[in-house]
């Protein structure tokens, strides 16, 4: 039985991540040492519910929106349709769309090399008539490599908010750099945070069985 080809679409937790401009930087610091006696290693991570790869839950944008604790997981498994989307001017608009038929989940490569050592205040934003049509489309669930689906200067969070009054479910913080457009099975599943406005994924995509 052949293995199918995985692709690790997360980003790397490290002291030195780039986070949100204000935001909690990634901390890591061991608190027991085997080197001073202890029988085992153990470490102290600190961290924004926004760092790297994750999932936002919807009471990242709705102060009554359900939390990482308690969260449908199967928007975050299953086939998806990785879209190219670089050279897209200012949004992603539905004019830079492919025909997207029977996409349940979509993920956006919008960096032609995705900024691992520095935090890019420039990436593309997805349009909120954009979201509302993919909705239409049937797509539950939206990905992108972007930190955000909206632009980083946004007051109104308006892609945002088209997902929440479509029930979509986004992932954000992709690394998307070695996945050629195409089908693939997206595995991605938040890490179950009580309270949680987001979740810290391990995405990945297999080759489609
Ligand atoms: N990944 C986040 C980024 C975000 O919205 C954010 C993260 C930390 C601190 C402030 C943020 N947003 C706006 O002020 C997002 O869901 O778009
Ligand atoms: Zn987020
Ligand atoms: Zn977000």
């Amino acid at each position: 039985m052949s293995q199918r080809r995985i692709w690790d679409i997360s980003q790397t937790l490290r002291p030195d991540l780039p986070v949100w401009p204000g935001d909690t930087a990634f901390g890591f610091e061991r608190t027991w040492r085997m080197e001073d006696g202890s029988p085992v290693n153990v470490a102290r991570m600190t961290m924004s519910t926004h760092s790297g790869t994750h999932a936002d839950a919807p009471l990242h944008y709705a102060a009554d929106g359900s939390d990482a604790g308690d969260m449908d997981l199967s928007p975050y498994l299953g086939e998806c349709l990785v879209v190219d989307a670089r050279g897209v001017s200012n949004a992603i608009d539905i004019g830079d769309l492919p025909h997207i038929d029977s996409a349940d989940r979509v993920l956006f490569r919008t960096w032609d090399t995705f900024p691992h050592g520095t935090w890019r205040s420039d990436w593309l934003p997805i349009a909120p008539e954009t979201v509302e049509w993919l909705a239409l489309q049937g797509v539950r669930l939206i990905g992108t490599d972007a930190p955000s689906v909206d632009p980083e200067e946004s007051k109104t969070m308006a892609a945002h908010l088209a997902v929440l009054e479509h029930d979509l479910r986004i992932l954000e913080g992709l690394v998307l750099d070695d996945v050629p457009e195409g089908r693939y099975e997206l595995t991605a599943l938040p890490l179950k945070i009580a309270g949680g406005d987001a979740g810290l994924c391990r995405a990945i995509l297999r080759e489609l069985p």
